[in-house]
């Protein structure tokens, strides 16, 4: 049995005035019961369902189910189905199975291959998603998008499901349909029991029970059938304007007043919500008095048999790393599913050596006459000058693929986020699930430039651990601070502006500070990624004869390989913390 008792709620509002979002909210549902909570927008249900989650601490009152207090310790994430608002959250290129199969594996539903396969077998079927298991995400109609994210939710066979606005933008049959397969989702396991917090009133008799919210305030809870009689309206659909009638507060008084007499009539409490006697009003009283008068319904009804109390053991969870190995492995199918995607990289990893080599072809000839040991100032110089200046484009052009990777990668999935934290998925787990697509993809990307620039010039100077390591290490740094960027970012557009203005930042101030006094660069270096990488390339040079023109071209300081090493491992570090920020941050 779930009992929620005297839940209360304050958000901060738009005054000075905190706004109080549930007042005083009791009622409770037996297992294998189907629930309505519904109430006009903004009444509370989402508050109230993000409360019986865990997901939000209510300011005062108590949530058990059975022994267990809901307030002090959360259901586990296996013990929740979450079906959030929202249809944003499935994986658009995965197929209805696969998305299925990719839940449980990340929520440990079944320890073999064929646990999960009759997992998401019994899954399909309970949906009815098994004939078109196979379709792409991408193809489903709304209808069908509903059931599959209700299967999600089921994977690892919840005891309590709770959907948010389910039915919303559906046509009057789907919602039908939908009511009637909650109910039996809530008889597939009998201690299961499902609450939809939804404003829409048209099928309120597929419920067991309807509790009405308004203004936070609970004003009634028993059958739907008692609903137009308690309000005294004709029909379900006029519910709400009665409900506007009155203020809130005494659509609550009213109800406590009469909340004992109703449930004794519906048998209510003791685990039997199906028995209505009719209600009248008593015009002597001003707010509303409801006369209880037993019907004949039939015994049958009356002895219902109260829901089994059956618990079956809860699944655990996976460990951090194997859900992290599953993500990797999730968004490499991915990548090869998302033509855009690939593209862009595969055109990336070829042009972007080209356009680098295109600064080089040009003076070719000069890096030519150094290695044959000319000393003649008009070739030392320009040599040095496009030395340094390759090294510079070679670490923006890494930072500008690392830009590609990192800035969109959290921001554009997080419902997708949200929904599978919610299920269990551990945010380090997602954080390292990123880096490690992310990272191999950098240091391809930068190894190949590096190769493909020494195959041109015939070895570009400098030695080989600075040369592969520091454009590789300021790729790392620049993708671990974007996806921190994507990780804080309201949506992805943002963040791949943020990202690409810090990129901007990095080249006019690089670019500036090779003429600007040392001092300056001393105050500023700390912040520019490129600079790390780019003064740790030319410091390594010290003993060739390119580096004296380029110290004496330029008037900045460079970092010592080592240093710029250590230096773009506290940038990808900071990168690193700031997403796990954000990982942690709730929407
Ligand atoms: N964290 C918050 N900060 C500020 N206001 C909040 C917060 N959470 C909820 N509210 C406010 O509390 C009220 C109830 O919100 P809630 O989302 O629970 O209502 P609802 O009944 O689910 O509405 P809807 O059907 O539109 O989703 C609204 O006025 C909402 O703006």
């Amino acid at each position: 049995m779930l009992e929620i008792n005297n839940l209360s709620h304050v958000v901060p509002g738009k005054g000075k005035e905190p706004l109080r979002v549930l007042e005083q909210v009791s009622f409770s549902a037996p297992g294998g019961h189907v629930l309505a909570v519904i109430g006009p927008s903004g009444s509370g249900k989402t508050t109230l369902l993000r409360i019986l989650a865990g997901l939000t601490e209510p300011e005062a009152g108590t949530v058990t189910l059975g022994k267990r207090d809901l307030i002090k310790q959360p259901l586990y994430a296996n013990q929740l189905g979450w079906v959030p608002a929202g249809d944003d959250n499935l994986i658009e290129h995965l197929t209805v199975r696969e998305n299925l199969t990719s839940a449980a594996m990340l929520r440990g539903a079944g320890r073999t291959r064929d646990e999960v396969i009759s997992r998401v077998s019994h899954v399909l079927v309970t949906v009815g998603l098994e004939n078109i298991a196979t379709e792409r995400t991408s193809a489903l109609a709304l209808p069908q998008r509903r059931r599959l994210k209700l299967g999600l939710a089921l994977v690892a066979d919840p005891v309590i499901v709770l959907c948010d606005d389910f039915t919303v933008g559906l046509d009057v049959r789907s919602e039908r349909e939908f009511e009637a397969l909650l109910k039996l989702v809530a008889s597939d396991r009998p201690d299961r029991i499902v609450i939809h917090a939804t404003d829409a009133l048209a099928n309120l008799g597929a419920y067991d029970t309807v509790v009405v919210l308004h203004e936070g305030y609970v004003a009634f809870h028993g059958p739907a059938r008692a609903v137009p009689h308690y309000f005294t309206v004709p029909t379900y659909d006029e519910v709400y304007a009665r409900l506007a009638k009155r203020p809130a507060q005494r659509w609550g008084d009213s109800w406590m007043k009469h909340r004992d007499a109703y449930y004794a009539a519906f048998k209510l409490g003791g685990g039997v919500a199906d028995k209505l006697s009719a209600a009248e009003e008593d015009p002597g009283d001003e707010d509303r008095t409801i006369i209880m008068k037993q019907k004949g319904d039939s015994d049958e009804e009356e002895t219902k048999k109260p829901a089994e109390t059956e618990t079956r053991p809860i699944i655990p969870l996976p460990g951090i790393f194997s859900q992290a190995q599953h993500l990797v492995k999730r968004r490499w199918s991915l990548l090869r599913r998302t033509p855009r995607e690939w593209i862009t990289h595969a055109s990336l990893l070829v042009g972007a050596p080209g356009v680098a080599a295109l600064l080089l072809l040009p003076n070719l000839k000069l890096l030519k006459d150094m290695r044959g040991g000319s000393t003649a100032p008009d070739v030392v110089w320009p040599a040095a000058n496009t030395v340094s200046m390759i090294v510079l484009i070679q670490i923006l052009l890494v930072m500008f693929m690392a830009l590609r990777l990192g800035a969109r990668e959290i921001a554009e999935r997080r419902a997708l986020y949200e929904r599978e934290r919610i299920g269990g998925v551990s945010p380090t787990a997602w954080l390292l699930g990123s880096l490690l697509f992310m990272l191999p993809i950098i240091l391809v990307q930068s190894v190949w430039m590096e190769m493909f620039l020494d195959i041109v010039s015939d070895g570009l100077p400098g030695t080989g651990p600075a040369k592969l390591l520091l454009p590789a290490l300021s790729g790392a740094a620049f993708a671990a601070i974007c996806l921190g960027i994507s990780a804080n970012s309201g949506s992805k557009e943002r963040a791949h502006s943020i990202s690409l203005t810090l990129l901007c930042a990095n080249v006019l101030l690089c670019g500036a500070l090779l003429g600007f006094p040392r001092i300056m660069g001393h105050v500023v270096h700390p912040f520019i990624t490129a600079h790390y990488g780019w003064s740790g390339i030319i410091d390594s040079l010290e003993k060739t004869a390119y580096f004296d023109p380029i110290d004496k071209m330029v008037k900045t300081w460079f970092a010592t390989p080592d240093l710029a090493m250590t230096m773009l491992g506290v940038h990808f570090l900071i990168g690193v913390v700031l997403t796990f920020v954000g990982l942690q941050r709730r929407a």
